[in-house]
């Protein structure tokens, strides 16, 4: 007998696409398209997003640039100001700043106004106040430097280049035994981007009505402390690699919180999780590691659980409708690039879940699914 199953029959979607894309994919019908009137449009709409897709790089770079030159703070604090004036603040030549604020201004990143002077465009208005975009932006020339070869990173079995090793953990042998200062770069980007990701998690999830709140991987506390400001009652346990966790310390006594909250260092691939919490979150950790690493790690989360305690899984995930290219794209070929780990879908979370013992798992909305969803998971009785 066979082992091979025959593939189910397309369905008329996939159909209809395969003739879409049969035409789409004729040289002669393209030329004609473009010249119809009916078809111009959606033969427009085409060309600017395969264009889109050449100039990604570009776009990227331009508004790289412009966070490294710090051109949006610039004009939020002065103000309109004249090309003459940016030029010499940004000690750009002339012809310098004129090129880049024009292209800044057709990503809608500046403006210019109908006098002249150069003021925020809604993009770079979007990313005042937000100083995690900006450092995203920045660590984002590691990426680049391994996206130069993309291919040959698919071929090669794992990461082994400059976006693995900042994420120190990712593939080390005994993530336990790392150094501060090999924490110190990736978990200064989480808190400085954390704030985007906590607002998003406390606006979804009424924390108050639990007594202790223990984060996986939590890095340095940016998250319990946002917690902590939403539902004061509530105590915070903090649990990540020895290096981080005592960054963690070193925050929770800046910001007042250690009488109400406790941090253990340890490794969640090999040792087990303090006892004592009625939640425990796990924020942005499970897309970094290999379907093995996850599920031991949600055995050891449900083992650590009271009986009705409860598990919140708050990430970027594959599938978000309006944000795929976020999931797959971004997130799979970031951590493609980062040497473990891979974006999951919901259902896909949610059978690991209850293959790891939870009794029933939801997702709950979030504002921006974009930038977070959030899974949570009821320990039950067992
Ligand atoms: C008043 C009138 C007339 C009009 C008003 C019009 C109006 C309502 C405008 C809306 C204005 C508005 C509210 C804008 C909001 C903009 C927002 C919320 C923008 C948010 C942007 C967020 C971005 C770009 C986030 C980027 C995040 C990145 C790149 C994250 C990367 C994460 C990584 C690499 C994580 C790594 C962790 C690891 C290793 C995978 O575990
Ligand atoms: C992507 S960061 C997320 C940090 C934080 N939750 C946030 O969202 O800002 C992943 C965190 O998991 C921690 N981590 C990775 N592997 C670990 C392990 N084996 N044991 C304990 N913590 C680990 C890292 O040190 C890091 O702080």
């Amino acid at each position: 007998m066979s082992d091979v199953m025959p593939a189910p029959a397309p369905g008329w979607r996939d159909r209809f696409r395969e003739f879409r894309e049969g035409v789409t994919a004729n040289p002669r019908f393209r030329a004609w398209a473009a010249r119809f009137p009916l078809t111009r449009p959606m033969a427009r709409k085409r060309a600017g997003q395969l264009f889109d897709l050449c100039a990604g790089f570009v776009y990227s770079q331009v508004l790289f640039a412009c966070v490294r030159l710090k051109i949006f703070d610039l004009l939020h604090e002065s103000g309109p100001l004249t090309e003459a004036a940016l030029a010499h603040r940004l000690s750009l030549p002339p012809e310098g700043a004129s090129r880049l604020l024009n292209a800044a201004a057709a990503l809608q990143l500046t403006h210019r106004r109908d006098d002249g002077l150069w003021t925020l465009g809604p993009l770079g208005a979007a990313m005042i106040g937000n100083p995690g975009i900006s450092a995203m932006v920045e660590h984002h020339a590691l990426l680049y430097a391994d996206l130069a070869d993309p291919v040959g990173m698919l071929r090669r079995e794992r990461g082994g280049n400059a976006l693995s090793a900042y994420w120190a953990y990712s593939g080390a042998d005994s993530p336990g035994g790392l150094a501060p200062d090999k924490v110190a770069d990736y978990s200064a980007l989480m808190a400085a981007s954390q704030p985007m990701v906590a607002e998003e998690v406390i606006a979804a999830f009424d924390f108050r009505r639990h007594q202790v709140l223990l984060d996986v991987g939590g890095g340095e506390g940016a998250f319990l402390a946002h917690v902590a400001a939403a539902a004061p009652a509530l105590r915070l346990m903090l649990f990540d690699l020895p290096p981080v966790a005592a960054r963690g310390a070193a925050r929770f006594a800046e910001k007042g919180l250690a009488p109400r909250a406790q941090t253990f260092g340890g490794d969640f691939t090999t040792d087990d999780l303090p006892r004592g919490a009625d939640l425990i979150s796990l924020v942005r950790v499970l897309h970094d590691h290999d379907d093995d690493v996850v599920m031991g790690l949600l055995r050891r989360v449900r083992e650590a659980l009271p009986p009705h305690g409860r598990l919140l899984v708050a990430e970027p995930m594959a599938g978000t409708a309006g944000a795929e290219a976020m999931g797959d794209a971004y997130f799979g070929f970031y951590l493609l690039a980062m040497g473990r780990g891979r974006p999951r879908r919901p259902a896909e979370l949610q059978a690991m879940l209850a293959a790891a013992g939870f009794a029933a798992s939801r997702l709950i909305p979030t504002g921006t699914p974009l930038l977070t969803r959030v899974l949570v998971a009821e320990a039950g009785v067992a």
